[in-house]
C-alpha cells in the first residue's frame, strides 16, 4: 500500500520504517528540513534501538521524506497517519493546534488525490477531536467531504520510548477507531502482518478509540503513582517498597509490571495525556479527583528526593552531581524528565551542579534548558569532588557504579530509582527503600 505519514518524530519514523518493513510504501512529511535530510540519508533523528537499521534498509527505496505536502499528491496515498504533537496548555489542556494545522495542510493537497484516501490519526487526542477538529479541517481545505470522498480513522499508538520498533512490533492489541467499513479494511491491511500473527483487533468507533489511549496511559501511570504513595508510606516505616511490591506483583489481577516506585514518570506522554484527559473531563463537567492525585503524587516525588538531601547536607556552595538525565533509559528524550526539577531544586539550594548520561542525545537536549550546568561524558568527573550525588534515570551502568563513589568529597547518595548497589562508606538514601 501507498502510506503517507505527516509527522515523523518518535512515532511518525518508528511507524514508517516499520510499515517500510511490512512492504509498504512510505512517504513522510515534516516542516523540520534536517528530519528529512536524516530520514532521506537513511538516518533515524530519534536515538530508538533498531531505528537506524531499517531507515538505511528502506531510505530511497520505499521510504522517502519530504517538507513539502504537496508531494503526496503524485504519491497518491490509500491511508495517511496523522502522527502530530499535541502538547500541553498552561491549564493543562490539549493543545491541538499542531494537529489541526496539519490537517489544514493535509486537506490543501487531499483535493488533488486520487481515490478515497483513508486520513487516520495516530496522535493522542481528547475524544470528539478527530470528528469536531480533524475532519471539519480536512473538509474545509478540501471541499471534499468525510466518508464520501475520503475516510476518518483513528489508531491510537502505544510504543514506549527506548523500545518504539520492538513496541510496534510486537503490539498487546492494534485500536481501530472508524465509522466505516472502508476505513476499517484500510487498517487492516495496513496491519496485515501483525493481524495474522494473531495480534488482538479493537474494532470500535472514532471518540472510543481515542478514549482508549487516554485509559490506557491514565492507567500506567495511575498504577506508578499508586505504588509511589505506599512507597512514600514503606519509607516511613522503614520498610522496602520493592519487598512488598514483588510480593503484590504475584497477584495477576495487579501484575508485576509498572511496580517500580521512585522518582515518578516523566516523558513526553503521561504528564501531558493525564492533564489532558483530566481538564476534558472537567470541560465535560466531571471532576476526576484519583487522575488529579495521581499528578500530585508524581509531582511531589523529586522534591522528596531533595528533602532526603537536605536531611543529611547543605549543598549551597558545594559540587553536587545529578546521574541520569533522560526521563528513562534507552532514550535520549529529556520531555518531563524528573531531573529537571532535581536540578531547579539544587539550584535554588546554591548548589554548583555537575551532571552525566550515557546518552549523549540527552546530555545535548538537557543542555539547552540548563546552560550553566556542566555536563560532562562519563560518572567518575561527575563524581569527583562532589558532596553528593542524586540519581534519577536507571541506567544499567549506575548498577555497577562502585570506587567511582570515592572521588566524591562528600558520602551522601540520594538513589531516586533503585539502581546504585554500593552502601559501605556512603549515606545512602532509597527514595521508597
Ligand atoms: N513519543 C511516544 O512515545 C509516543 C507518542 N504518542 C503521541 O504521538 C504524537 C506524536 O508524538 P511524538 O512522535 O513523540 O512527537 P515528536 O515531537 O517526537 O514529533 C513530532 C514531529 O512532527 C513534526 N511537525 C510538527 N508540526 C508539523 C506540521 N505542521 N506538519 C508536519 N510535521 C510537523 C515535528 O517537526 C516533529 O518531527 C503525540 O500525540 C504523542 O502523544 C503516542 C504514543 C507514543
Ligand atoms: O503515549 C506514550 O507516549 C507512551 O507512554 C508510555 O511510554 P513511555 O512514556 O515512552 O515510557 P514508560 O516505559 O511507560 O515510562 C514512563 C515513565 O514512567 C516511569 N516508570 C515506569 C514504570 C515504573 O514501574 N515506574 C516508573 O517510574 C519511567 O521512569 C518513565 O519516566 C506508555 O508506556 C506507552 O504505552 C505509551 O504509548
Amino acid at each position: 500500500m501507498q502510506i503517507g505519514i505527516v509527522g515523523s518524530g518518535y512515532v511518525g519514523t518508528t511507524v514508517a520504517a516499520c510499515l517500510a518493513d511490512f512492504g509498504h510504501d512510505v512517504m513522510n512529511v515534516d516542516i523540520d528540513e534536517s528530519i528529512v535530510r536524516a530520514l532521506n540519508d537513511g538516518e533515524a533523528p530519534v536515538s530508538e534501538p533498531g531505528l537506524d537499521a531499517l531507515l538505511e534498509r528502506y531510505a530511497g527505496e520505499s521510504l522517502f521524506a519530504t517538507s513539502d505536502y504537496e508531494d503526496l499528491v503524485d504519491f497518491a496515498p490509500d491511508v495517511v497517519f496523522l502522527a502530530l504533537p499535541t502538547p500541553t496548555n498552561d491549564d493543562g489542556s490539549i493543545d491541538t493546534s499542531i494537529v489541526e494545522a496539519g490537517a489544514e495542510a493535509l486537506g490543501t493537497v487531499l483535493a488533488d488525490i486520487e481515490g478515497h484516501p483513508i486520513v487516520v490519526v495516530k496522535s493522542t487526542v481528547v475524544p470528539g477531536t478527530t470528528q469536531d477538529v480533524v475532519g471539519p479541517a480536512l473538509e474545509r481545505e478540501s471541499g471534499k467531504r468525510v466518508g464520501v470522498d475520503f475516510g476518518l480513522a483513528v489508531n491510537p499508538e502505544f510504543l514506549k520510548e527506548g523500545s518504539a520498533v520492538e513496541d510496534f512490533n510486537d503490539p498487546d492489541k492494534l485500536v481501530f477507531g472508524t465509522d466505516d467499513d472502508r476505513a476499517l479494511e484500510a487498517l487492516e491491511a495496513v496491519y496485515a502482518p501483525l493481524i495474522e500473527e494473531g495480534t488482538p483487533v479493537v474494532d470500535t468507533d472514532l471518540r472510543a478509540a481515542e478514549m482508549i489511549k487516554y485509559a490506557n496511559n491514565a492507567f500506567l501511570a495511575a498504577k506508578v503513582s499508586l505504588i509511589n504513595d505506599i512507597g512514600n508510606i514503606c519509607k516511613e516505616f522503614g520498610i522496602d517498597a520493592y519487598e512488598v511490591a514483588d510480593a503484590i506483583g504475584l497477584d495477576d489481577r495487579i501484575g508485576e509490571q509498572f511496580l517500580r516506585s521512585g522518582a515518578g514518570w516523566g516523558g513526553s506522554c503521561f504528564p501531558k495525556d493525564t492533564k489532558a484527559i483530566v481538564a476534558a473531563a472537567r470541560e465535560q463537567g466531571y471532576d476526576p479527583q484519583l487522575l488529579q492525585a495521581a499528578i500530585d503524587v508524581n509531582d511531589r516525588q523529586p522534591q522528596r528526593m531533595l528533602d532526603l538531601l537536605d536531611s543529611h547536607v547543605d549543598v549551597e556552595g558545594e559540587r553536587v552531581a545529578v546521574l541520569g538525565l533522560a526521563f528513562k533509559p534507552g532514550t535520549d528524550d529529556v520531555r518531563n524528565s524528573r531531573a529537571i526539577p532535581i536540578i531547579e531544586g539544587l539550584q535554588e539550594r546554591g548548589a554548583e551542579v555537575i551532571a552525566y548520561d550515557p546518552n549523549v542525545g540527552a546530555r545535548d537536549n538537557m543542555a539547552e534548558r540548563f546552560p550553566d550546568v556542566e555536563f560532562l561524558a562519563s560518572a567518575s568527573p561527575t563524581l569527583s569532588g562532589a558532596a553528593a550525588a542524586l540519581v534519577v534515570t536507571d541506567w544499567p551502568e549506575f548498577a555497577d557504579l562502585d570506587r567511582e563513589f570515592d572521588l566524591m568529597s562528600g558520602n551522601v547518595v540520594v538513589d531516586g530509582r533503585r539502581i546504585v548497589e554500593r552502601r559501605d562508606g556512603l549515606v545512602y538514601e532509597g527514595l521508597t527503600w
